[in-house]
């Protein structure tokens, strides 16, 4: 059963409040950040209070730490602190160019499973042998620092991210690896975050990255099954186990077929809703 990375929510390690009110919120992953969330002054004692909080108890929630790139001056101190840890369960890179820079915190990092910052242009051109690392876990869209890159304006269409959104998509989806949608920024804007969430959700990605406890909500509903498409996987699976029985290749449900291509994806539905339901407890 494939852990649930419907929300994914960001802490700055700096905050020790947010870090110990996270025990209890319904993420269903924290990324605690070293990086652009903290700031430089506050780099060393970040990583003090974020050794400190991930001895708290975070249930089933995955823990992920945002380091700082190999090129700044907290890069390496931060990959030896995960690296010395071994409390996190994956350490996340940014500003990903090529697989190289994976290589480069494997070195530091032997033990724990790695996810790729996807949010320069060379990340996107390279984003396939990026995904098809053996180290690499997962994969995160960086919307804000590709649009800076790209000198791209916002829209609510999200037209300018498209192209790097397929590509990063296409090569999760071709290696295996989870792939989980940008933050919306306009924390306070719920109907804007829902229509995000949707399209997100309708293109295939795992979840969304969020910034705030408010967006979780909308985050968790948006990226799991719907009691309909529950049903209807169900009637789908019983309908084509039927039609096997009886010789057929093809059931019809609702007025429309049903193969075993379909039958794959309610399976997949079905065991989603079951990991969704674990993770309440
Ligand atoms: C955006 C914020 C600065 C807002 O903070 P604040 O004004 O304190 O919010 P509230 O007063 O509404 O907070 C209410 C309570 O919720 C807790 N809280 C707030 N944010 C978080 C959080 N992220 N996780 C857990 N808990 C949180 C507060 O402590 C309050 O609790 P209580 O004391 O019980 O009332 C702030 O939300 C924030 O800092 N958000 C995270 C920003 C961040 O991490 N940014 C970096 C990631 S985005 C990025 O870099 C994406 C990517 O790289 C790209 O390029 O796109
Ligand atoms: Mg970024």
């Amino acid at each position: 059963m494939a852990r649930p990375y419907r929300s994914v929510l960001y802490i700055p390690a700096a905050n020790a409040r947010a870090m110990e009110k996270a025990q209890t919120l319904p993420a269903d992953a924290i990324i605690f950040d070293l990086e652009d969330a903290v700031a430089p002054a506050e780099k060393p004692a970040a990583r003090d209070a974020l050794a400190a909080a991930l001895t708290n108890d975070y249930g089933a929630r995955a823990k992920i730490v945002r380091i700082n790139g190999l090129t700044t001056e907290w890069g390496r101190a931060d990959a030896h602190f995960c690296g010395a840890l071994h409390r996190a369960d994956a350490v996340l890179i940014p500003k990903v160019d090529s697989p190289a820079d994976l290589d480069r915190v494997a070195a530091l990092v032997p033990d724990t499973p790695l996810w790729a910052m996807m949010e320069t242009p060379l990340g996107m051109l390279n984003a396939a042998q990026i995904a098809a690392h053996p180290r690499l876990e997962g994969m995160v869209m960086g919307t804000n620092d590709l649009a800076k890159e790209l000198n791209s304006r916002f829209r609510p269409d999200r037209l300018p991210m498209q192209a790097g959104l397929g590509l990063c998509l296409l090569a999760a989806k071709a290696h295996g690896k989870v792939v989980v949608d940008g933050v919306f920024n306009a924390f306070k804007d719920d109907e804007g975050l829902r229509a995000e969430c949707e399209q997100g959700r309708d293109m295939g990605f795992d979840g969304k990255t969020l910034i705030h406890p408010a967006q979780l909500a909308i985050a968790n509903q948006a990226f799991a099954p719907t009691e309909a498409e529950i049903d209807l996987a169900r009637r789908q699976i019983d309908a084509f186990e039927a039609a096997s029985a009886e010789g057929k290749g093809v059931a019809v449900v609702d007025g429309k077929i049903v193969e075993n291509l379909h039958v794959e994806t309610a399976r997949k539905t079905l065991d989603r809703a079951k990991a969704i339901a674990a993770m309440a407890g």
